[in-house]
Parts: structure tokens; C-alpha cells; sequence
């Protein structure tokens, strides 16, 4: 086990990871309040306390370990306080699983129209109603602390792609004294606080995101500034460059990856923790993932399909319903329809890093690899 000694704020303490072979693939356990969790492991995203239209027992049904929430969202609507005094999110939700709550940032520069970035923080106008909003390191630590998520996020700037190098420098340098005043503001004990690499798509810029952020010695580490347009080559690269500088004791998240390729791509540089709302958002216009690549159910081709979307699955839509019966209700308009496909996509996704973790405890996962994307990228 990894001495966390000293870590007097942290739970997110890191089991000695399992390498195997090849470069950084490791399969680790991760500790926190709410209980030990297995990676490589997927996160299914609860924007504002709730994964879309699924309930917390069917996510523990299919394997959730720990799922994700929005300081932005929750911060604007219904306020954090509030969360508070219902008990924190865990409660409010009814998830006694693991959360992870990301800062608000990110949410700050892709969703409200950004009024102003100074040293102090962001300015901007709610999505919601147009109110004028700031959020600042502080500010968003205190949000976070009144959630309780079992991890939280220093406040970032996730810098747009593509972006000048010196904008991207500057940026980079700020949301390194931006983490270092996320953890002064970071007071409550039993709450891993991560940093966020950035350095845009720049090598030396992400090499000096992740040095400095390591001497500040955060209990884990996101990977922040990818996923936002970059070819998938160029995201590689990234990790390549950043991956190795990170503490092999200590989780990596990538924040906002993926599709199963990226997945198994990313655990081969060592990531040990994903997010993503891309299966819950296509299966909301009635695309199933599945091994060969998109399945769009709601195409006519499936109207007598009467096989279920994988016949090799074992959620509770694949077990139970037809190709056909999904399309039947995804074209009348069924809630039920689109509860069935984001069943089906969070366990394809929850499924498969369980996959990649068996294959690295048993020392064949670059083979796993070269067998998954033949057939995914077909
Ligand atoms: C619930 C959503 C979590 S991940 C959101 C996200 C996604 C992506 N792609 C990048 C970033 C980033 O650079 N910083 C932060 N805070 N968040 C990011
Ligand atoms: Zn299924």
C-alpha cells in the first residue's frame, strides 16, 4: 500500500497498483469515505444530482462505484447550502457510493456566457437566468465542502483548443496558483481535494503543469484540458507527456474521456479514472455502444429486429427487451425507451473497464487491447 502518511486530508489513499507489462496499465483500489473502489473504472456523470434517467439502485445494480456531479449546476440550482442542510449530496441523492464533484470551471467556460477571467477568478452570466455569477478557487472549494463529495476539484481553467501558446501559458501558470489556493480553502478533513493538469496541447507547457502541481502534493491528479476537439493523437501525446511525471502511487482521472477506444488508449498511459457524458447523452437520441462500434436502435433497420441491442450483455434492457421493442419506444416518444438505452450504454461502459481490469490483474490486457480495437474501430 502507498504510504499516504502525512496526507492528513486525504482517504483517497492508492493500493499498491498492479503494473502490468507494458508502460503504465495498472489496475489499483482506490479509498474513500464511502467505500474501495476498483480501476480502471468508469464514472457515470449526475450533472445535477441525478444520472439522467436512472435511478441510484439501478446504477448500484450495474456496477456504478462512484459517479460524478456539477459544482456549477448545483452551486446555481438549487444552491449548495441548501444540499447542506439536507445532509450533503450523498443524502439528498440517496447514493451511498462514491461522488466526485467537479469544480465548476470547466461548466463556467463551456456553458454560462463567460463575462470576464481575472486572477481573482471567473465572472459570468447564469445559464440559467442571466444573473451575474462568480466563482473563484474559494468560492468553489466552499461549494464543494458543502456538497461532501468524497473528491473534489481544484478550480480550473480549461483552456479552449486550439489556443495561442502564450494564452496557454498564462492560463497554466494561473490554474497552478488557482490549485494552490483550492487547497488553503480546502478545510475539510475525510475530502480528497485532485489538482487539474492543464498546458493546452503544448508539450513543455504540460510537463510544467504537472511537475509544479506535483510539489504541491495533491492525494490525486486530473487530467483537465483534453477532450475538447483535439485529434485523438494529439490527446495521446498529451498523455504520453504527462502520465509519467504523476506520482505512480496516486490516482489519474481524465476528465471528459470517452469512447471505449480512448478508454483503453488511456489506460495503456496509466489512467486509472474516467468520465463521460457521451453514453448517456446518445442514448438519449437512441444510440446503443456496443464492441463493433454505434448501434443507432432507432433506425428503421430495427423495426422486426427482435434480438436484443448485444445478445452478449447482461443489463437489464439486453436481457429483457428487443432492438425492435427499444426502437418502437424511442420513436413514440417513451421515457422508457431512453432509460433502457442509458442502461444499456452506462453498463457496456461500466462493463467494459471491469474487462480491463481483469485483463491487467491477469497480465494479457495489451492483447485485450489489439483484440478490442479491431473489431471496435471496424
Ligand atoms: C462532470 C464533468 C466532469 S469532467 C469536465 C471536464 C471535461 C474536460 N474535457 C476537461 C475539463 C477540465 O479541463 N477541467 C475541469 N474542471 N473539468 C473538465
Ligand atoms: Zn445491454
Amino acid at each position: 500500500t502507498c504510504a499516504f502518511a502525512g496526507q492528513k486530508k486525504v482517504l483517497a489513499a492508492y493500493e499498491e497498483a498492479v503494473k502490468c507489462g507494458y508502460s503504465g496499465a495498472r489496475a489499483g483500489r482506490l479509498h474513500t469515505p464511502h467505500g474501495v473502489f476498483d480501476t480502471p473504472m468508469f464514472m457515470p456523470v449526475g450533472t445535477q444530482a441525478t444520472v439522467k434517467a436512472v435511478s441510484p439502485r439501478e446504477l448500484k445494480e450495474m456496477g456504478a462505484q462512484i459517479i460524478l456531479s456539477n459544482t456549477y449546476h448545483l452551486y446555481l440550482r438549487p444552491g449548495t447550502e441548501l444540499v447542506a442542510e439536507a445532509g450533503g449530496l450523498h443524502r439528498f441523492m440517496d447514493w451511498d457510493g462514491g461522488i466526485l464533484t467537479d469544480s465548476g470551471g470547466f461548466q463556467v467556460f463551456s456553458l454560462g456566457p463567460l463575462r470576464k477571467i481575472t486572477e481573482e477568478g471567473a465572472a459570468f452570466r447564469s445559464h440559467i437566468d442571466g444573473s451575474t455569477q462568480f466563482l473563484s478557487p474559494e468560492i468553489a472549494i466552499k461549494a464543494q465542502m458543502n456538497l461532501g463529495a468524497d473528491i473534489i476539484m481544484a478550480f480550473d481553467e480549461c483552456i479552449p483548443y486550439p489556443a495561442e501558446y502564450q494564452y496557454a501559458k498564462l492560463s497554466t501558470e494561473r490554474t497552478t496558483r488557482w490549485a494552490e489556493r483550492s487547497q488553503k480553502a480546502h478545510t475539510r478533513s475525510g475530502q480528497a481535494l485532485f489538482a487539474i493538469v492543464q498546458g493546452g496541447m503544448y508539450q513543455d507547457l504540460r510537463r510544467v503543469s504537472a511537475n509544479d502541481l506535483v510539489s504541491l502534493d495533491f492525494p490525486g491528479y486530473g487530467i483537465g484540458g483534453l477532450s475538447v476537439g483535439e485529434p485523438k493523437p494529439v490527446m495521446y501525446e498529451m498523455l504520453e507527456q504527462t502520465v509519467p511525471l504523476l506520482p505512480e502511487n496516486k490516482p489519474r482521472y481524465l476528465m471528459g474521456v470517452g469512447t471505449p477506444d480512448c478508454l483503453v488508449e488511456a489506460v495503456r498511459y496509466g489512467i486509472d479514472m474516467f468520465d463521460c457524458v457521451f453514453p448517456t447523452r446518445v442514448a438519449r437520441n437512441g444510440t446503443a455502444m456496443t464492441k463493433s462500434g454505434r448501434l443507432v436502435v432507432k433506425n428503421a433497420a430495427y423495426a422486426k429486429d427482435f434480438l436484443p441491442i448485444d445478445e452478449n450483455c447482461g443489463c437489464y434492457a439486453c436481457q429483457n427487451f428487443s432492438r425492435a421493442y427499444i426502437r418502437h419506444l424511442l420513436k413514440a416518444d417513451e421515457i422508457f425507451g431512453l432509460r433502457l438505452t442509458t442502461i444499456h450504454n452506462l453498463y457496456f461502459l461500466l462493463d467494459f473497464t471491469k474487462k480491463m481490469r481483469q485483463a491487467i490483474l491477469e497480465d494479457r490486457f495489451l492483447s485485450f487491447r489489439e483484440e478490442f480495437l479491431a473489431q471496435y474501430c471496424k
